[in-house]
């Protein structure tokens, strides 16, 4: 009987035991989430006003325009001037070098707080126009779908993707359509990152000058997005301004419709072949923007982060966008303030707007959805109401 009593104590103490622990650990968890909750957003994070002298550097084909919305957004809400082309021009001089002179303005005001229209870098005339302090961030996405993405777009303008038949012909055999003569035209068929950067996409393969020119690229810009990891790289370009979640919440633009795809580009054969035939000296590039993020927040919050942005996202897009923010195209947007501009072979998507918004939440919800060049058109009216408006053909068509 009494030792039928010590071994049921036992058994109890143990299962006490074994209750306490699991109590602890249960503790442990919700003081840890809890913790998360309290503590300020990015705890750890240098403190101080939100950056607002920024240079990003617009690649070609890679999620460019989404960002460039994002900081189009940011400029008008804040009032910061932007660095704008001069005239009636929609790029900063691209394909050529960069100079000061392609800016709107650059005469009487020295200085702009944000530059980030297409431009080729090219970085003395750049610090002419923007301030010492400027946080100089750019944009990167696998050379593959970038290849992809620009002979859809370029397919009618570009000489090397006109002669070429299909996306497979030309990946098969490059050399067979691109001419180094025709450069300026044919900046969107070979290198076109390396190109938008400033360097010369024909240059012999040798490892020190690649190198070297990456290093450049490091010592200057402090952030690379990668387009494949757009939120995780939101998240953290985030962390680095220190904006608000809305500041940094967007929704794709400039997508193409997947109807008009051509298959075959992304088998995994297409992206050997793109490296062998030396279109890639960017895969050289590999700058770790999860890598740092998971180091500095830790997995748990970096998804909780990403999971955030997401959700606000899904939450602007119910309130604003008709169908759930089903994208449209061309023909289906009928606001023509909405409608992106159209090009090569691509069938470029938009958004319509739920119908019935109040004036503040139609406000809002117009500049997400805005396209490119209307955005910069209407930046252009508001800082330069004396000149001439920028005029955007295709909105009459
Ligand atoms: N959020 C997000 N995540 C991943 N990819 C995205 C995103 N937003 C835009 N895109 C894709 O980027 C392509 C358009 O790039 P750009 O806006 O840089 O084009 S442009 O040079 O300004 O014309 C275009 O690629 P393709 O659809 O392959 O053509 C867009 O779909």
């Amino acid at each position: 009987m009494v030792s039928t009593l010590g071994g049921l104590q036992r058994y109890f103490r143990v299962i006490l035991l074994l209750l306490l622990a699991l109590t602890l650990l249960v503790l442990a968890r919700f003081l840890l989430t809890d913790l998360e909750l309290v503590t300020p957003l990015f705890g750890g994070q240098a403190k101080g006003p939100p950056v607002t002298n920024i240079m990003f550097l617009k690649t070609h084909k890679t999620a460019s325009s989404t960002v460039l919305n994002i900081l189009y957004r940011f400029a008008e809400t804040h009032n910061l001037s932007v660095a704008l082309p001069a005239g009636l021009h929609v790029h900063l001089g691209y394909p050529r070098l960069f100079l000061a002179r392609y800016v709107e303005g650059v005469e009487l005001q020295q200085h702009f707080n944000i530059m980030c229209n297409h431009l080729r870098f090219n970085l003395p005339e750049v610090q002419k126009v923007m301030p010492n302090n400027t946080f100089y961030f750019s944009i990167l996405r696998n050379p593959v779908f970038q290849l992809e993405s620009s002979f859809i777009y370029y397919k009618t303008y570009t000489p090397a993707f006109l002669r070429a038949p299909s996306l497979d012909a030309f990946l098969a055999s490059p050399r067979t359509f691109y001419n180094d003569s025709r450069l300026l035209k044919n900046v969107y068929a070979k290198n076109n990152m390396w190109f938008d950067f400033g360097f010369d996409p024909n240059a012999p393969r040798e490892e020190g000058y690649v190198r070297a020119r990456i290093a450049e690229v490091e010592r200057r810009f402090q952030l690379v997005l990668i387009a494949e990891h757009l939120d995780e790289s939101l998240v953290l370009l985030r962390r680095r301004l220190r904006w608000a979640l809305d500041d940094v919440v967007a929704f794709r633009i400039n997508a193409r419709s997947a109807l008009r795809d051509p298959p075959g580009a992304r088998d995994p054969g297409a992206r050997a072949e793109l490296v062998r035939a030396g279109l890639a000296p960017v895969r050289a590039f590999q700058p770790q923007p999860l890598g740092q993020l998971r180091a500095e927040l830790g997995p748990r919050r970096l998804r909780g982060e990403v999971e955030r942005l997401r959700a606000r996202r899904r939450e602007l897009a119910t309130l604003c966008l008709q169908d759930g923010g089903e994208p449209k195209n061309r023909t289906q947007i009928r606001d023509l303030r909405l409608r992106p501009y159209q090009s090569g072979r691509a069938d470029i998507l938009g958004y319509n707007l739920r119908p019935g918004l109040d004036n503040q939440t139609l406000r809002v919800c117009q500049r997400l959805v805005m396209p490119e060049l209307q955005y910069m058109a209407h930046l252009y009216a508001l800082q330069f109401p004396e000149k001439p408006r920028k005029n955007i053909p295709f909105l009459g068509e």
